[in-house]
């Protein structure tokens, strides 16, 4: 319990330590790598006068001011080019109602499936995409498709004035039976059937849709929606779906249609910011950058980073590799290491991740949030997504695809907590084993990697129990050897628990370590000494969480990690010293022990001769941490947190205490100064004596002594 509770509150002073900055970069300096040639832009702006029937639809009455606006006959360079509706009817509307459910549904998908509005842009964007998917499977399988040298794209255009936003792609399109299949009934997936067909067929990994329902969530910022389509079957018609979500369609042929589907959304007042090309570009990338084909926003390439974890790694550079890290951390350092990583047993995983050069938390900025995206088939589900990867991992910067990850209906939760488990499983052995094989191809960046980001590590040994033993691996800490230099001759100063194990003593069981405020402490401590003088090696801990961290590990392998002032210690010590010559008859020691337990009795619990090889005359033993004294001091301020009475060992060959033992006899005030102030050493020396003021009274009387002798 009380670990529990310190650790959280460790954690606790961690985070303020750390914390959530973020750094945005402009997109713009992003070089798009795949040349998107050949782009054809229709600059034809033919507008003719909505002759189809609206008798009953009153939004599109409504909107008349905005349909019947003929455009400025312009002549616009391609970087401006925006989309328009230059489509027009022929003949007379058919009116359709809404299925029955469809009409119900319709109004829940607008109101309420979705917590974000700007979602519809990703359901259209994954149609159009899907869409195009469709017509290049046509193209690979021999069939023919209408216009086969128009490229394949997703071209995006917004108006301000008009309040629209449209989005077209050249994909296969639909013919009439399938605009009234596919549009006018919810939880029909045409692209759903698609994949049925496509059997084991691996293009079936790049259709996104399935449920059935993206495409209404056009419905929560639209009040008119027309979709104009033509299949790619050669010798198609084209067809103009109007609606305005209220309970029917209609459809009519129309003229000047090209190959694909175009969605003209009139927007409502509320969504106005649609139709602004800045918000629209937020949006595209934020959700859809990574779909497989260009997406041109009002006539500029938007989605220019390949998505790098879909990729064979022979075929990636390490400039796209920076960019792409850059593009998903918005930052602008160059990661220090990076793991592309894919299976499809037992589930499939599509991953790249990324470990920066260096972090915020360190300057205080705050808890840093999860650095890891989550995609399912290059649609972004999840920006920073909890449970990927641990807490402490919230340092990794990346990109997760699963196709099988079940998602719901509005794509952003995730269905089987159980499954984002297991893959997290599978993702963060693999990370630990990609850094364990980093830190031995190359030490020296790997301890500057640890100096950097050993925080991280530290708190995942404290808080992630089924990991800790794989993190301790890579921890490194200073010790008392003099470790040789690395391959490239680099000093090290800190060491693996590995590494220490495969320097112990034959006669040694446990490891051993040390908490001190600074080496030099260390190396003249009276805990350290008899270690020393067996060449036994120590770690030397100088902060409050590396004491954590260690009794946290508990054993290395079969090794038991100890403190030198533990009981352990005290026992190896006493099993491994050779025997001294004490100076005085047992009877003396005794008397002696008596004395001291007596002259100090608010202090001493019990008092001992030490086994121990020290040049000091006593020493406390088997006591609390002091570290973890520090932290229920920390945690409750307001108590006074007195001293217990401690264990307290003499040596009884050191000349101070030969001294005291006759002076307790000859000199008994003296000898009682003298005794108290040896076991405040000693309390000083454990790290346990809080304030050394009280001292003061007793050592002037100390001096007085010596001085008038
Ligand atoms: N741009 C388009 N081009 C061709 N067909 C389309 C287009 N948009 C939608 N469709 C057809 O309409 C169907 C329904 O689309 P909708 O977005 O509602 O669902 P979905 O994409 O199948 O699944 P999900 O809800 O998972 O996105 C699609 O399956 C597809 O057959």
């Amino acid at each position: 319990m009380l670990r529990k509770a310190l650790n959280r509150s460790l954690l606790n002073s961690i985070s303020n330590r750390v914390g959530g900055f973020k750094v945005s970069q402009p997109f713009s300096n992003l070089i798009f790598n795949k040349s998107i040639s050949n782009l054809n832009f229709n600059n034809n702006y033919s507008f003719q006068l909505n002759r189809y029937s609206t008798e009953s639809n009153s939004a599109a009455k409504l909107n008349t001011n905005l349909d019947d606006e003929i455009p400025p006959e312009t002549n616009l360079a391609l970087g401006e080019d925006p989309i328009e509706e230059t489509e027009k009817v022929v003949g007379i509307a058919d009116k359709h109602q809404f299925q029955a459910e469809t009409q119900k549904l319709l109004h829940i998908v607008a109101e309420s499936l979705y917590t974000e509005r700007e979602v519809f842009i990703r359901e259209l964007v994954s149609n159009a995409s899907d869409a195009i998917e469709k017509a290049r499977h046509m193209q690979l399988t021999n069939q023919q498709i209408m216009n086969d040298d128009v490229p394949f794209e997703i071209r995006i255009g917004t108006d301000e004035d008009k309040k629209t936003l449209i989005i077209q792609d050249t994909g296969v399109g639909m013919n009439k039976e399938e605009l009234i299949r596919n549009l006018g009934r919810i939880g029909y997936s045409g692209s759903g059937d698609f994949i049925k067909k496509l059997g084991e067929n691996p293009d079936k990994a790049s259709i996104i849709g399935q449920f059935g329902v993206g495409f209404y969530s056009c419905f929560m910022v639209g009040h008119t929606i027309k979709v104009y389509s033509k299949s790619a079957a050669p010798g198609s018609t084209g067809y103009l779906w109007e609606s305005d979500g209220s309970g029917s369609y209609t459809i009519s042929e129309a003229d000047g249609v090209s190959r694909g589907t175009k969605i003209v959304i009139h927007l409502k007042p509320n969504s106005y910011e649609y139709a602004k090309k800045a918000t629209v570009e937020t949006v595209i990338k934020k959700y859809s950058n990574f779909v497989g084909f260009p997406i041109v926003l009002n006539g500029t390439p938007v989605n220019t980073i390949r998505p790098l974890w879909t990729l064979s790694k022979s075929s990636i550079t390490e400039e796209e590799h920076k960019q792409f890290y850059q593009f998903i951390s918005k930052s602008y350092d160059t990661p220090t290491y990076r793991i592309h990583f894919s299976t499809d047993t037992p589930l499939s995983i599509r991953s790249l991740f990324y470990i920066p050069s260096q972090h915020v938390e360190k300057y205080g900025m705050g808890r840093m949030e999860p650095g890891v995206a989550l995609f399912s088939r290059k649609v972004m589900i999840q920006q920073k997504a909890k449970g990927l990867l641990p807490e402490w991992m919230r340092f990794v910067r990346g990109v997760v695809d699963s196709e099988d990850i079940p998602l719901n209906l509005s794509r952003e939760h995730l269905q089987d907590n159980g499954l984002i488990q297991r893959i997290s499983a599978v993702l963060v052995k693999r990370i630990l084993k990609h850094l364990q094989d980093e830190s031995k191809r190359d030490p020296s960046r790997f301890e500057t990697f640890m100096n950097e980001f050993g925080g991280f590590f530290k708190e995942g040994v404290i808080t992630d129990f089924k990991w800790k033993d794989e993190i301790s691996k890579l921890l490194r800490f200073e010790s008392t050897a003099e470790l040789p230099p690395t391959e490239d001759l680099k000093p090290r100063t800190t060491t693996t628990l590995e590494e220490y194990v495969s320097r112990m003593k034959p006669e040694q069981t446990h490891i051993y370590y040390i908490t001190v405020p600074s080496k030099s402490v260390a190396l003249t401590s009276p805990y350290y000494e008899p270690f020393k003088a067996k060449g036994i090696e120590v770690f030397m801990l100088y902060n409050t969480l590396d004491d954590f961290v260690f009794s946290n590990i508990g054993h290395f392998g079969d090794k038991k990690i100890v403190s030198v002032e533990s009981k352990e210690a005290e026992e190896f010590l006493a099993a491994n010293q050779e025997k001294q010559t004490d100076t005085l008859d047992q009877a003396e020691v005794s008397a002696f022990l008596q004395w001291v337990s007596d002259a100090v009795g608010n202090k001493i619990a019990m008092a001992k001769t030490t086994s121990r090889a020290i040049s000091q005359p006593a020493i406390v033993v088997d006591h609390e941490s002091a570290t973890f004294r520090r932290m229920m001091k920390m945690m409750d301020p307001s108590k006074q947190h007195d001293i217990p009475k401690q264990q307290v060992e003499f040596n009884m060959n050191h000349p101070i205490i030969l001294k005291l033992n006759q002076a307790r006899q000859s000199n008994p005030t003296v000898a009682k100064l003298a005794a108290e102030q040896i076991v405040d050493n000693a309390l000083i020396t454990a790290g346990l004596y809080e304030d050394s003021r009280e001292m003061v009274p007793r050592l002037n009387q100390l001096l007085e002594q010596v001085l008038n002798k």
